[in-house]
């Protein structure tokens, strides 16, 4: 198996765009009869015939109210929402989706058009645009690009600063997509690829095989497998035209599997998985799309400023960015900075966090009201609940908990970075919920994940998951959605709610794990997330039927949405736990209902240290940092005094025993884990004495250096 490649310079990446989904880049090899590609794709602001300057550029803001009337752009809103319905057997639905994305960019109607839409929460009564931010005010068509502010001369310098920039980048993009569309096009006319004839696929393999060695260790050739693996689709795509007699589509599919697998380095598990879940075309884009990385984002933290304020900030210091979509009023798509984002005075004043855009899509489907409990059952790092306490504006309660600890530490500091004062940290195994609370308003279970949707991300998914992941971790979601629905009142008067959802795209992860909490717990029903695009979830898939209402789940993937592959339900409970139902939790899972009989889940839930113990480091003392602070304060008093702390360093032989102190604590420590580890009970007991006698030196080593001073 080969590794996998990046085959392409990533450019800095287009917009996030709703209006553009669903529909895949026209701009591959195997196209090469279809023409000229799509349109010019239209750069932030600029006009279709002339191509003003940047200044310039920014004169379609002062038109705003003008063009908002255009029943052109009126096209590009969300009237049909990008959904596409789905339901299929990979074998039995083929075809190319080869509608003409564009490319991602808002068109600068669509950017106009920004706030119209911004009321994208609808479902419950509620709207996105009424709680997403602490300092929006009402929507106002008029307004343009960020959404939260005045049409003002400032804003107008804002947009200018930043659409120089912008446009740049969008040329210099523009630029390297038809070179390497020229290329390929060019590359693909000098293969086999001529419209009409039948591309010698498997009979070249069968050739191929009989003369090489099998020995042969020999690096597969990048281009003749990519070549291959377009051939291969577009036979699978017209497969009664261009298929050699003889051949059947099993075997087509299973020499794209082979060479999926050499040239982008997945597991045979997984890009069969995989390749199931789409068109070959469709598939083809999906693994391409995993090559590349995802666009950057940050969300505003609307507890702390306003978006346009933010961008202003952030442009004074070099970041060019824009609004990640209309569909969104907090996040900032980062196209250059010349600053680390992470470190920025606004970062660490907690005025914005990177987050992807698709983490957005679960809280703004559980649509958090202000004064509710909410549950956040695996919160860490806490980037959804610090969005929910934004939307909540700080009132009511969110419970933020999570079983890993240290992954808990960081959801601490994100909660108080970004000023999150509703919320409560807990470390539960989710499933002991609602046993440890319940009666939430709305559960949020953003649940763990094989992480199949974040390939671009971690790479290593495409190898280390395996047939056993995929049992343990749909079992561990089963459970987790029970808890969830069991955890929520469904008499609250404002909510009633459940929002399942993962940064996975299999099957058994999503649908699966919905339709087992329908049966399991007829007191709830799907509903519309109100999230206004997406691709509809399966409603059948691979001879599995799921509730019809599954089509009001959204999947997203990162090549027909350009953000992470995600998934996305909204559940509302109806009525009180059936009495019959076992509790929620560990002990209602039937393993034969979930498949898994004899499986036993090895995932461990909480952290187990060297001595076997559980991991107590949550909100632990750690002494060699406490140490440092210590010693960091007693320098600074001294220079206060107007003393050289250098001067007043501790007594050489004091310090001389300190150290030898520490290092033999240290010694003596990891003897101790050592022998807890072969289970020599005796030498466990000694050295813990050993790094008693060490502390105890020490100490009085620094006792001693400071009585001196
Ligand atoms: C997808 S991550 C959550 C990301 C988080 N919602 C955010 O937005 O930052 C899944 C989390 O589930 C936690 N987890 C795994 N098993 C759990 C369990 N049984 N109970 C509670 N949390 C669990 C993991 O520690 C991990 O932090």
């Amino acid at each position: 198996m080969g590794v996998g490649r990046r085959m392409k310079k990533q450019g800095p990446p287009p917009p996030l765009n709703e209006s553009l989904i669903s529909s895949l880049k026209k701009r591959k090899a195997s196209d090469v009869d279809s023409g000229p590609r799509g349109k010019k794709r239209k750069s932030f602001g600029e006009e279709e015939v002339a191509k003003p300057r940047p200044q310039e550029r920014s004169r379609p803001f002062k038109q705003k109210p003008k063009r908002k009337t255009n029943p052109n752009a009126e096209n590009l809103s969300s009237g049909s929402n990008g959904t596409a319905t789905r339901g299929r057997d990979p074998d039995v639905h083929p075809q190319d989706l080869s509608g003409d994305s564009g490319g991602g960019s808002n068109t600068d109607e669509e950017i106009v058009k920004l706030d119209s839409d911004a009321k994208v929460m609808r479902d419950d009564g509620f709207s996105e645009s009424s709680g997403s931010s602490v300092y929006d005010s009402d929507v106002d068509n008029n307004k343009a690009i960020f959404s939260d502010e005045d049409e003002s001369d400032a804003e107008e310098r804002l947009t200018a600063a930043n659409i120089a920039g912008l446009s740049r980048r969008l040329d210099e993009q523009l630029k390297e997509q038809e070179a390497e569309a020229q290329v390929e096009l060019e590359e693909s006319a000098m293969q086999t690829n001529i419209a009409g004839d039948r591309p010698k696929i498997l009979e070249d393999i069968d050739k191929e095989e009989e003369m090489v060695d099998p020995r042969s260790i020999l690096a597969p050739n990048l281009q003749l497998l990519r070549t291959r693996i377009t051939d291969t689709i577009r036979v699978l795509g017209d497969f009664s035209t261009l298929a050699e007699e003889g051949r059947s589509r099993k075997e087509y599919r299973s020499q794209l599997l082979k060479d999926t697998c050499a040239y982008y380095g997945y597991s045979p598990y997984l890009a069969e998985k995989l390749l199931n879940l789409f068109p070959p075309r469709e598939a083809f884009a999906f693994f391409e799309a995993n090559e590349t990385p995802r666009p950057l984002v940050i969300r505003t933290n609307t507890l702390r400023t306003h978006r346009r304020d933010l961008a202003q900030a952030l442009i004074n210091r070099g970041v060019t960015l824009e609004p990640v979509g209309k569909w969104s009023k907090v996040g900032l798509q980062v196209f250059e900075s010349q600053v680390p984002l992470g470190a920025t005075p606004e970062y660490l004043a907690g005025h914005y966090i990177l987050q992807a855009a698709s983490s957005f899509l679960p809280v703004m489907a559980l649509a958090p009201q202000e004064g509710e409990r909410i549950l956040d059952m695996a919160a860490a790092p806490g980037g959804k609940t610090t969005y929910i306490a934004a939307l909540m504006k700080n009132t009511g309660c969110i419970f933020a908990n999570d079983s890993n600890k240290s992954r808990s530490k960081g959801l601490i500091g994100n909660i108080h970075r970004l000023g999150a004062k509703n919320a409560i940290v807990c470390n539960y195994d989710a499933r002991e919920f609602p046993k440890v609370i319940g009666g939430f308003d709305r559960v949020l279970l953003d649940a763990p994940c094989s992480g199949t949707g974040v390939i671009s991300k971690d790479a290593s998914v495409k190898t280390n998951k395996t047939e056993k992941d995929f049992m343990a971790l749909p079992r561990l979601q089963k459970q987790l959605i029970l808890a969830a629905i069991d955890s929520v009142d469904h008499t609250s008067k404002t909510g009633g709610y459940i929002i399942y959802s993962t940064c996975s795209v299999t099957v058994e992860e999503n649908e699966e794990v919905v339709q087992y909490a329908l049966k399991k717990r007829p007191n709830v029903k799907l509903v519309e997330t109100g999230l206004t695009f997406g691709i509809e979830g399966f409603t059948s898939f691979m001879g599995k039927k799921f509730h019809p209402m599954m089509n009001t789940t959204r999947r997203f993937y990162p090549h027909s949405h350009n953000m992470d592959g995600f998934f996305v339900s909204k559940l509302k409970k109806t009525g009180p736990t059936p009495g019959a139902a076992p509790p929620s939790g560990k002990t209602s899972m039937n393993d034969a209902d979930s498949g898994l009989a004899d499986f036993e889940i090895k995932q461990p839930i909480h952290e187990v240290n060297e001595d076997g113990g559980e991991d107590d480091s949550f909100g632990d003392w750690d002494e060699e940092e406490d140490r440092m602070y210590m010693e960091r304060a007693q320098k600074n008093r001294l220079r206060k005094k107007g003393l050289d702390p250098k001067a007043a360093i501790l007594h050489k032989s004091d310090k001389v025993q300190a150290l030898k102190a520490n290092g033999s604590e240290l010694i003596a420590r990891t003897r101790k884990s050592e022998a807890a580890k072969t289970g020599d009970r005796a030498e466990k007991v000694k050295a813990k004495g050993e790094e008693t006698n060490s502390n105890v030196a020490r100490k009085t080593g620094r006792t001693k250096t400071r009585t001196k001073r």
